[in-house]
């Protein structure tokens, strides 16, 4: 009975058309011809395999920055980042998540996802800093609602979710890995929304996530402080669920997704969906206003000028 699990799947709304267009916008702005590509081919390669169904989506000059497997026989799928050298959020990475999650929202032989990295030590760096500093508006924007889109996908979807966050996961890493239904962590790992300390503030929908997550007061104290925590800590507040070897990251993700199967999927998507859907529904009645805040934002002179200095700080710090 766990295994029958209705879903629901995008129909040609408006939302879906929007969301096309956006996309054939980006494949033509960006040159992202070889996403389109590769989604087709992923259309096309997923039936014809017999166990492991692979899919390898690559953009223009960069291959495999991510890669998704999907076990024929758990339904279980991995998504796991590998854009060098920190997995930091830009705009095609993200449009190539997007993609990824869209086909894997619709597709019937998968029923849980497990996102993970394959950069050791890194889970994900958050946003691409190099994305907000002297931008070009247009993509400035374009970048801040793929990263909406992103959100939504991943926080609103029927599929059983969990982050395998097998290395540092700094604001938009650690975005993403709330966003999903279940979070593993390796030990010795930051994890966190640290906006204040780039000078920048974690907008109202990254707000909503940790209070979803971990409760008001103590998402206060960590948004303000733009607290990292430990694994530790974060498993005491609630921020990650379970921590374990690092060797043992994916195999406890698989084994929890197993456990979520148990349950009748109908009544968990529904259940799920409740719970989430009040702070989806914010952000989409609100995200044309969000991109200007954020825009308007961003290209302050006196932030442009503090990311300037983290930006420096960073690569003091690397050499
Ligand atoms: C009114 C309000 C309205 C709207 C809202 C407005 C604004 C809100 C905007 C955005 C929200 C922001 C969300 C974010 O995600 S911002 C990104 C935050 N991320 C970080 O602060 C992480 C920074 N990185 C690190 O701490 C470390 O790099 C890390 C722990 C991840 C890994 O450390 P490690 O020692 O292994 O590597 P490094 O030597 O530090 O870095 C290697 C290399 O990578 C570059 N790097 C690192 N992080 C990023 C990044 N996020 N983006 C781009 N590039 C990054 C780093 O500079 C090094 O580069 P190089 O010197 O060229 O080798």
């Amino acid at each position: 009975m766990g295994q029958v699990q209705s879903r629901l799947t995008i129909s040609p709304t408006p939302t879906k058309l929007a969301w096309m267009m956006h996309l054939r916008m980006l494949t033509t702005m960006h040159g992202l011809c070889e996403v389109r590509q590769c989604s087709k081919r992923w259309k096309n390669l997923c039936p014809q395999t017999k166990n492991l169904q692979k899919c390898q989506m690559s953009s223009a000059g960069s291959s495999e920055m991510l890669q998704v497997t999907v076990d024929d026989k758990s339904g279980i799928a991995t998504m796991t980042m590998c854009r060098p050298p920190v997995n930091s959020l830009n705009l095609e990475f993200l449009t190539q998540i997007n993609i990824a999650l869209e086909k894997l929202e619709n597709s019937k032989d998968c029923s849980g996802l497990i996102i993970t990295s394959k950069i050791p030590k890194i889970f994900c760096a958050g946003l691409d800093i190099m994305e907000m500093y002297q931008p070009n508006v247009d993509r400035l924007q374009e970048f801040w609602r793929t990263l909406q889109e992103m959100y939504i996908r991943l926080y609103g979807s029927q599929l059983i979710t969990a982050a395998a966050i097998n290395g540092a996961s700094p604001a938009g890493g650690c975005l993403m890995a709330m966003s999903c239904d279940y979070r593993v962590m390796a030990p010795g790992y930051k994890i966190g929304l640290n906006e204040t300390q780039l000078g920048i503030v974690a907008p109202f929908w990254f707000q909503d996530l940790i209070i979803n997550t971990m409760g008001f007061r103590q998402s206060e104290m960590a948004l303000q402080l733009g607290t990292l925590f430990t694994s530790e800590e974060a498993l005491n507040l609630g921020m990650v669920d379970k921590i374990v070897p690092q060797e043992q990251v994916m195999e406890t993700a698989i084994q929890e997704i197993h456990k979520w199967k148990k349950i009748p999927g109908f009544a968990r998507q529904i259940t799920k969906s409740a719970l989430r859907k009040p702070s989806i529904d914010k952000l989409h009645s609100k995200r044309e206003e969000d991109i200007a805040n954020f825009r308007d934002f961003i290209t302050k002179d006196s932030i442009q000028k503090t990311l300037g200095m983290y930006i420096e700080s960073l690569k003091k710090k690397a050499k």
